[in-house]
């Protein structure tokens, strides 16, 4: 998994690889500026384009005027600077830049008031002028600057950040950020990019490798950590030789209702696909004959049984809530199951709901319990946030006060762990935006948690899984969530392949 910095560790990484490498602080912002040249072309390969380059006076713009200087002896030479100085200050490699910048003949304007903006042609702006050195949301002259940069509506592609958006913290609605279509980020993705309120800051991302130390920001202490294909890769486990289906583990999905039937096939049928050996599905009467051509395979476990008190110790895994109602009879159930208290559980939707209404059931939920809320269920149950910072951090404080993994469920996931993690999951597209898509990730939890995968694991191949399956779908428009179900038998056997 890749460890995320804050701006202030990102600070410390930049400080210690040059301590350490040693490298000087103006030859890595050469390679930041050249890794940066490397995305630009391939977004923008046609080298008589107009470029105009906006920087400030901090390391950021001394980045700008590198990648002019850069994109020069690259052949795009339509090229002008502009230099936002609203303050006497600049840093050492800002000036040593600006130094270099001036023997190329690149025509640099100085802008230092906004009476008058100088004119600007360019068909791509980069922005140069403020990156993660933020430390107060724009004002003043540097706010104007960037609204009148907004209006001209120009494709924009950020240097590591786009200006006026935080590297981490939560992102003010109102606050002013030049909008780009691309930022070009350092070493690691921003964590602010995972929130759904970065997108009035930029439309899409691309990391490049700058040279920082691996090894020194692995080791960096910090929640934020994003889910690589190798981490799947290492935890999948293929299928043993002479195995049977009772070495995969037995799950139970109790989900469904007369209106809501649709949504307990799809579970099972997920389940099923992701590997469990035997899948029962506790659904009420009306709904059998579906699920018998839907999914034969599937078992019945009569919802009557279980309001009698059919025991459950036959089962590795359960899930509950998809399509279950939130009537007595499904509060019942899910207080049933949670007396139980052995089961590897997975809570999800109408379970959730029941939850928040009956919040005392919390303090029940068994160990290492998975709850998979999409943005309502979970404010719903621990209360509304000001924004998607806010709510993360508060999933963090519910996990470990309630020892339970929550799968906060979005574009990127979070999947927040009582030891104190969270883990992003950067599979998945907004095809996948479609009801019912949340039924089939519940399967395929309850299936991984029956093949007795750790629950942090479970959740995290499920979600990385479900998103990629998405993702082999994306030239569908939008995906009918069965259609994920199909991609997954595949895709575990490619993930235990060799790479
Ligand atoms: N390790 C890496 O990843 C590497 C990073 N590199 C690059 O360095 C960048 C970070 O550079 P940085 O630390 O110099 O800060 P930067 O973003 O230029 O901003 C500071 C300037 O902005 C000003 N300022 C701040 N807020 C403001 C506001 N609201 N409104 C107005 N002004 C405001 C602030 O002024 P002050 O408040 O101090 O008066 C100061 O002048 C990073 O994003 C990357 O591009 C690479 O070169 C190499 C390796
Ligand atoms: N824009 C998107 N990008 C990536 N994944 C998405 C996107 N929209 C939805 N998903 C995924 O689809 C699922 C939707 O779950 P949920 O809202 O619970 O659906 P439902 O309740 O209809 O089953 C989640 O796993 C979510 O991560
Ligand atoms: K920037």
């Amino acid at each position: 998994m890749l460890q995320l910095l804050t701006s202030s560790q990102t600070r410390e990484a930049d400080a210690h690889t040059i301590k350490n490498k040693p490298i000087s602080s103006l030859d890595l912002m050469e390679s930041a500026s050249n890794a940066f040249i490397y995305a630009f072309k391939q977004d923008v390969p046609t080298i008589d384009s107009l470029i105009s380059v906006y920087c400030g006076t901090g390391n950021n713009g001394g980045d700008g005027l590198a990648i002019a200087r850069l994109l020069k002896e690259n052949a795009y030479d339509r090229i002008s600077v502009k230099i936002a100085r609203f303050s006497a200050k600049e840093s050492a490699d800002f000036s040593a830049n600006l130094e270099r910048l001036k023997l190329t003949g690149i025509p640099i304007t100085e802008i230092t008031n906004t009476d008058v903006f100088p004119e600007e042609n360019a068909e791509v702006i980069i922005d140069a002028l403020i990156g993660s050195g933020l430390n107060k949301a724009l004002q003043g002259d540097l706010k104007s600057l960037v609204i009148h940069l907004n209006q001209l509506q120009k494709k924009v592609i950020a240097v590591d950040i786009p200006t006026g958006l935080p590297s981490e913290g939560p992102i003010d609605p109102d606050a002013c950020i030049l909008k780009a279509s691309l930022c070009v980020c350092f070493q690691r993705p921003k964590i602010n990019f995972f929130f759904p309120e970065s997108a009035k800051a930029l439309e899409r991302f691309k990391v490049v490798e700058i040279g920082l130390d691996e090894q020194f920001i692995q080791s960096q202490a910090g929640p934020w950590k994003y889910i690589e294909e190798k981490d799947i890769r290492y935890s999948i486990k293929p299928r043993k030789a002479f195995s049977h289906k009772g070495t995969y583990g037995h799950a139970l999905i109790i989900a469904g209702y007369t209106e809501t039937m649709g949504a307990a096939l799809l579970c099972a049928d997920a389940c099923l696909h992701s590997g469990a050996g035997l899948t029962t599905a506790c659904i009420p009467e009306n709904g059998y004959s579906a699920l018998n051509s839907f999914a034969p395979e599937v078992m019945i476990l009569p919802r009557s049984e279980l309001i009698l008190g059919k025991s459950l110790e036959k089962y590795s895994s359960i899930a509950i809530g998809p399509g279950l109602g939130t009537d007595k009879e499904a509060t019942d159930l899910l207080e049933y199951v949670l007396n139980f208290n052995k089961a590897r559980i997975v809570i999800d939707a109408d379970a959730i709901n029941i939850l928040a209404a009956n919040t005392e059931l919390l303090t029940k939920l068994p160990k290492d319990c998975i709850i998979c809320p999409h943005v309502k269920e979970f404010d719903r149950l621990f209360g509304k946030s000001n924004s998607w910072w806010d709510r993360v951090t508060l999933a963090l404080k519910k996990a470990k006060e309630f020892n339970l993994i929550i799968l906060l469920k979005n574009q990127y996931t979070f999947i927040v762990t009582p030891d104190g993690d969270i883990l992003i999951n950067p599979t998945g597209n907004p095809g996948m935006a479609v009801g019912g898509m949340g039924d089939i990730l519940t399967g395929m939890i309850a299936s991984f948690l029956a093949q007795s995968y750790p629950a942090i694991e479970a959740a995290m191949l499920a979600a990385y899984i479900h998103g990629a399956a998405g993702d082999q779908l994306i030239q569908m428009n939008s995906i009918p969530p069965r259609y994920i179900t199909e991609q997954i038998p595949a895709l575990i056997k490619r993930f235990t392949a060799p790479d």
